[in-house]
């Protein structure tokens, strides 16, 4: 298993290209089972979960193409015995791995094609591995009348039921069976629109339960929604193919569904939680970067933080440029409180609490999204941060130093708050597991190394 190393103190400076959003083109990638016609994405970023998905879909007869550096469309699913696979040299392809000499920012076009169905059975060993991969509920359902998913897997951060995309399904007319892991759904007449209410908002079972509405009979109304853009950037491409929903990037939705949907070409929104990650990477370190490739508008509850932070934070909306810099000053302590979109998020909890464990003071983090988000904490404190948990509550206090050490990746975002404390820490820092870190951050040692930082690595 691959291994991160890096030697801490170097500031950040220069340039950073901000991906297209993962937890964006997954969903985007998703509705492609929604038409017999082609969806095409751009800004697609190089990440495993990208290819964990993409195994996903071949498997349920999507026909997978990348445009090459020579304006050519290439498949990348194989038909073998009359179904699609992807095999792992493509699927390692489409993570990233790999030298790419045609490598350039600004994420790869996809071109997805689900002629058919060729299955509605989304196995155990591929929705375990990831979360997004539930999802395929909906559409499945939707366009053919039945589905048996998997319970997923995802991030270790919480119990992360599936009960509101339940609800929903069967709101929509669905019967739902649970059997040996798997949620058997069957809608033999068809969904119905309906009102469908979520007690909370939950990004997933509003990205599930859209999708799954598009092809309805009737009008669904979606009260209590999700607002995260990514869930805009889904509802966008839908309506693109054909769909009928309004009330976009607010707590209601209302679809109209339509008979049938057709082919578009949609670019997935830059990446917030990654471009709010390096803010914070620049912050720690004291640095100069300049974030491009970003629209601040999608987090400015993290803007916000930091600014209150002390960091300067220069927002040019015309280059769809952030520009962040800490010379010399302390770093004030500032508390924050996770919450739905558009509040602080949950994915740069872990990376602002390891921003705080060099805070001139204590700082507060309070997490209301999941139950056990704090894994990072016991790795921070082998760098030398000091930090109490209470419940939902972390009490960070600030430490004028940090020193490197062995460490471990736990989840996703708690990968890269290692990164960030390493950064600044004395000495050498090496992560292992980061084959958590690849699900979601696309070439971070090439983008960290490329602004001045000593980090590489180290193939298991
Ligand atoms: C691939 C992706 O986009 N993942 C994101 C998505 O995860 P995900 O879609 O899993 O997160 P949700 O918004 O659904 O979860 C929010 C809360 O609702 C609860 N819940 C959710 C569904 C349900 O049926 N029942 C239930 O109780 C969850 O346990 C959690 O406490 O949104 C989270 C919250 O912004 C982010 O941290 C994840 O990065
Ligand atoms: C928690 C995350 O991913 P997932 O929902 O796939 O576990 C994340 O992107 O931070």
């Amino acid at each position: 298993m691959d291994r991160i190393r890096l030697t801490g103190g170097n500031p950040l400076n220069g340039e950073i290209p901000i991906s297209g959003a993962k937890n964006a083109a997954l969903p985007l990638m998703i509705a492609s089972l929604l038409t017999d016609e082609p969806l095409v994405l751009t800004n697609v970023p190089r990440l495993t979960d990208i290819a964990t998905l993409a195994r996903l879909l071949a498997e349920l007869g999507v026909e997978i193409e990348v445009l090459n550096s020579s304006g050519a469309w290439e498949t990348l699913t194989t038909p073998i015995e009359g179904r699609l696979t992807l095999a792992n040299e493509q699927a390692r392809r489409l993570a990233g791995f790999g030298p790419d000499a045609t490598y350039k920012p600004g994420g790869r076009t996809l071109r997805l094609t689900a002629r058919t169905i060729a299955s509605t059975h989304a196995d155990y060993d591929l929705v375990s591995k990831m979360r997004a991969s539930f999802w395929v509920l909906g559409p499945l359902l939707a366009r053919c009348g039945h589905a048996d998913v998997s319970l997923p897997g995802g991030c270790a951060i919480g119990t992360r039921p599936v009960d509101l995309h339940l609800q929903g399904m069967e709101k929509l007319g669905a019967t739902i069976e649970l059997d040996k892991g798997y949620v058997i759904a069957a809608a033999k007449d068809g969904l119905k629109g309906a009102e469908v209410r979520f007690s909370m908002p939950s990004v997933g079972a509003t990205h599930n339960v859209l999708m799954a509405a598009v092809l309805a009979d009737g009008v669904t109304r979606i009260e209590n929604a999700a607002r995260e853009p990514e869930i805009t950037n889904l509802a966008d491409c839908l309506n693109a193919m054909g769909a009928k929903i309004e009330g976009l990037g607010t707590s209601t939705l209302t679809v109209t569904g339509v008979e049938r949907l057709h082919g578009a070409e949609v670019a997935v929104v830059c990446d917030r939680i990654e471009a709010g990650t390096y803010a914070m990477a620049a912050a720690m370190t004291g640095g100069d970067v300049t974030l491009s490739g970003v629209d601040a508008s999608l987090f400015e509850a993290a803007l916000q933080a930091l600014t209150a932070a002390g960091v300067d934070v220069d927002v040019t909306p015309a280059d769809n440029t952030i520009r962040i810099r800490r010379n010399g000053t302390a770093l004030s302590p500032v508390d924050i409180v996770t919450q739905p979109y558009p509040a602080f998020p949950t994915d740069l909890q872990a990376q602002f609490m390891a921003l705080m464990t060099m805070a001139d003071g204590n700082a507060q983090m309070t997490e209301t999204i999941f139950e056990n988000r704090f894994m990072h904490v016991q790795e921070l404190a082998r760098l030398g941060a000091l930090i109490s948990l209470h419940g939902d509550r972390a009490i960070v206090s600030g430490v004028k130093s940090l020193r490197g050490a062995p460490v471990m990746a736990t989840d996703l975002r708690a990968s890269v708050s290692l990164v960030i404390a390493g950064l600044a820490a004395e000495g050498e820092t090496v992560i292992s597991r980061v084959y958590h870190l690849d699900r979601g951050f696309e070439r971070l040692e090439d983008k960290l190394s490329a602004c001045g930082a000593d980090i590489s690595r180290l193939p298991g």
